[in-house]
């Protein structure tokens, strides 16, 4: 149980860039240059953790693998995973990257069984990755529907997934603000901690979700206001400090 907000600057990989989408569509890539650089500024400011993408094998269009590994490996601080881990092989990669954890989107929608088995086998490892547009989730680079959001979570918390990263595709990359009550919602769902992403946009934001700690809500991913230089990270690591 944490006491104080954590952030996860995020670094999305998509054709070996770090990128930012809006709404997490294809095609609307704003790019930043290159992932390593990114990690390390995002490391050197103070980060505890990286939130690591690999878009392309989210949707489909082939994969980053060896810059991911290559950037996880050149982290001292945690990171988590994700983008395309749907099955043994992808997740051995992941995990051969010495990653914290990682996050799997597609398959919880897909592939049931199999995640029932990963969250059994690698416990903390494994996180899931509810990514909603309302309360219908979104798979396959959220391009498709894959089922409820409530439902999927009590079937995910009986399989002892411990714990959520729960994403507003509709707020994602648009700076609008984190959907607050989507947060409240899904604390009020389950006992596992949750991992904010998507929407924000100012400091005042992750104060708003950090007073969101004691209900459940552990961390928050912050991509596209530090790279639209909204805020930097060591004044939003200030911001959540007490
Ligand atoms: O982060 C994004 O902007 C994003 C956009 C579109 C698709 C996925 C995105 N991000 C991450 O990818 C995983 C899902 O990957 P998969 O379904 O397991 O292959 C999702 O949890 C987000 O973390």
């Amino acid at each position: 149980m944490v006491t104080k907000l954590e952030l996860l600057p995020a670094v999305d990989v998509r054709d070996g860039q770090a990128v930012r989408l809006v709404h997490g569509e294809s095609g609307t890539e704003t790019s930043y240059g290159s992932p390593l650089e990114a990690a390390l500024a995002w490391q050197r400011a103070g980060a505890e953790w990286l939130h690591l993408v690999d878009l392309d094998a989210a949707f489909g269009t082939g994969d980053n693998r060896a810059l991911i590994a290559e950037v996880t490996g050149a982290m001292d601080i945690k990171v988590e995973l994700s983008g395309g881990i749907r099955d043994d092989d992808t997740l051995a990669a992941a995990l051969a990257t010495g990653c914290t954890r990682v996050n799997l989107g597609t398959a919880a929608l897909e592939t049931p069984e199999w995640v029932a088995q990963v969250i059994a086998r690698h416990g903390d490892q494994i996180a899931v990755g509810l990514d909603v547009r309302g309360t219908t989730l979104r798979g396959r680079g959220w391009t498709r529907d894959g089922g409820d959001l409530y439902e999927t979570l009590k079937r995910l918390d009986s399989e002892g997934c411990a714990r959520y990263v729960v994403t507003d595709i509709a707020k994602d990359g648009t700076l609008q603000g984190p959907n607050l009550e989507l947060l409240r919602n899904v604390c009020a769902a389950t006992d596992r901690p949750v991992v904010a992403s998507g929407g924000v946009s100012s400091l005042d934001d992750l104060r708003a979700i950090a007073e969101l700690v004691p209900l459940g809500v552990e961390g928050s991913i912050v991509g596209k206001a530090l790279y639209a230089k909204a805020f930097t990270l060591e004044e939003a690591l200030e911001a959540v400090s007490s």
